[in-house]
């Protein structure tokens, strides 16, 4: 029954009354703050292998009404992790027309116009993202803020067909892409912490990274993105626009952030 939304009386000060995970520990979106970094000089380059998809592939892009989402093949893995992380999906939070700032992640308290995540499961100790989903070591999810700037020609690979998912649970086939170009040149440069999923259910199975630097779209890719879609069925008389699909950042407690950069 996931009818949770982000405001109103199903928002996400309601979350954990549904979804107990939301309301404990190691809760994710953070703000990631200068007092809660620590270098730590054993943080590898992320390596990513077989992000460099085929037009020949197809993928399936997806309004699940809380977000666009696309299918990722599983022969997509991060090979620089103790354990084998396998594709699953890539998804997207964002802001508004009338206020771009949707990032989940905040660094320094500044927030960025959206964010991507690219949600992968630990194949090695689970058959199926279903029974990693909720275990400690289950899941890493690459984050990648987003800022407008310039135009973003790999995001139109996808925003293109943006008209054909406007309501929940559309679904198109779209060609296949490099999904290495929607991250930034280097994966040397990244936050790490121990989070959560930030939906319900919120389980604290996370292990995050999220990359220093920021990709750009262009104001009109952000528009597409944040006026195209709606979190209601195509039939329903009242359409309702999906936006501003983020959740506020979530207390600390006693988390470190480890970076792999000094300066
Ligand atoms: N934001 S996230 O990265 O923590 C996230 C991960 C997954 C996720 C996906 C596959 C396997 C396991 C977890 C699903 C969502 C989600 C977003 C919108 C609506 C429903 C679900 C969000
Ligand atoms: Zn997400």
């Amino acid at each position: 029954a996931a009818n949770w939304t982000y405001t109103g009386p199903d928002g996400e000060q309601h979350w954990s009354k549904s979804y107990p995970y939301c309301g404990g520990i190691f809760q994710s979106p953070i703000d990631i703050k200068p007092e809660l970094l620590r270098f730590d000089p054993s943080l590898r380059p992320i390596e990513v292998q077989n992000y460099n998809l085929s037009p020949n592939e197809q993928l399936t892009l997806g309004n699940n009404g809380h977000s666009v989402q696309i299918s990722l093949p599983s022969t997509m893995y991060i090979s620089s992790l103790p354990n084998r992380y396998t594709a699953a999906q890539l998804h997207f939070h964002w802001g508004s027309a009338s206020r771009p700032a949707g990032s989940e992640h905040l660094v320094n308290s500044k927030q960025s116009a959206a964010e991507m995540h690219i949600v992968h499961f630990n194949s090695d100790r689970y058959p199926n993202i279903a029974s990693a989903v909720d275990k400690s070591d289950g899941l890493a999810v690459l984050g990648v803020l987003i800022d407008i700037g310039e135009f973003n020609p790999a995001f139109d690979q996808f925003l293109r067909f943006i008209n054909g998912v406007k309501y929940r649970d559309q679904k198109v086939q779209v060609p296949a892409f490099n999904i290495r170009a929607l991250m930034p040149a280097r994966l040397d440069e990244y936050f790490r912490y121990d989070g959560s999923l930030t939906t319900p259910p919120c389980y604290p199975s996370v292990l995050w990274t999220l990359f220093r630097n920021p990709v750009t779209i262009s104001r009109k890719q952000f528009l597409a993105l944040a006026t195209s879609l709606y979190s209601s069925h195509a039939q329903e008389s009242t359409p309702v626009p999906l936006n501003s699909n983020f959740r506020k950042p979530q207390p600390t407690d006693s988390r470190v952030v480890l970076v792999s950069f000094k300066e």
